[in-house]
């Protein structure tokens, strides 16, 4: 069963008012924040990119948050000592100023379905089993000649776990994740929250698990915008690497203003 709080209607401290042309910043992480490495450890923050990100979100009156598959706990780590609002395991966690506002159960099968895939695991080269509790991924980065029995493996634990977790494809993995959790439908949830209603929402993302973020602030008049062009997305305007991106937070952070157009590369 996912735990999900009304949005919380009292305004933070350190909220202002927002004009209508202030946007709301939402970030993915791996692929976006950072270059995806070969296994979920190995990723590579680079140092000015948290505190950049805490100059952001000042500028932008707290609306900024980052919205990723990973746990809340991970990103803590590595954007420590800075802390930001979080939709973490594709939505299946959300914590706004400090508080977890939204968790989902840890589904029953989930002791049974890491005890198939750790089995896999340790007979296969090259395969990760990433335990999220919550959640559970499956990675073949390191292993791709794999891909079609680590897949047909994680489809038939999801038919066993039933309708209450739902398979997540993504960049050489799959993931269990809680059937109402999504990164849309967190974005949905922060925008209900004061400090973020009332902007233009923008979200950057660019795994197919952003696809139905994009869909979202595309509903919302936002703007949605695609790390890489490798395929076909509902995203409106592409960066072409995390690099890309970084130039524009960092440049931003120093003085300058985040709008909507900021992202809208020629
Ligand atoms: O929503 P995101 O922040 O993009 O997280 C999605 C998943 O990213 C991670 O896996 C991916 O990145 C790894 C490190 O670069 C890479 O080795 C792997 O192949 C990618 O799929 C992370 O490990 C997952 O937990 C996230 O759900």
């Amino acid at each position: 069963m996912t735990i999900l709080i009304e949005p919380d209607t009292a305004s933070r401290p350190d909220e202002i008012a927002s004009p209508g042309s202030e946007i709301a910043l939402f970030l993915d992480f791996d692929g976006t924040l950072v270059e995806i490495a070969p296994s979920p450890e190995d990723v590579h923050l680079d140092r000015r990119v948290a505190p950049a990100l805490m100059a952001l979100r000042a500028q932008l009156g707290g609306a900024l948050a980052l919205v990723s598959g990973r746990p809340i706990g991970f990103l803590d780590g590595v954007l420590a000592p800075h802390r930001f609002d979080i939709a973490g395991l594709h939505g299946a966690q959300i914590r706004v100023d400090g508080e977890i506002r939204s968790q989902a159960d840890t589904h029953e099968g989930m002791h049974g379905a890491l005890r198939d895939l750790v089995r896999f695991a340790n007979s296969h080269v090259g395969i990760i089993v990433e335990d999220k509790r919550i959640s559970i991924a499956l990675h073949w980065r390191l292993a791709p000649s794999l891909e079609a029995e680590a897949l047909a493996l994680m489809r038939s634990i999801a038919v066993k776990l039933g309708p209450g977790m739902r398979l997540q494809e993504g960049k050489a993995v799959a993931e269990l994740v809680p059937a109402g959790a999504s990164k849309g439908s967190a974005i949905a949830w922060l925008m209900a929250t004061p400090v973020y209603a009332g902007r233009i929402p923008v979200f950057i993302g660019d795994d197919i698990t952003d696809e139905d973020g994009f869909e979202a602030v595309n509903a919302m008049g936002g703007v949605s915008v695609r790390i890489g062009a490798d395929r076909e997305s509902h995203a409106t305007c592409r960066l072409a690497s995390p690099t890309a991106l970084r130039h524009i937070l960092l440049e931003a952070a120093e003085g300058g203003h985040l709008t909507a157009s900021s992202f809208k590369q020629d």
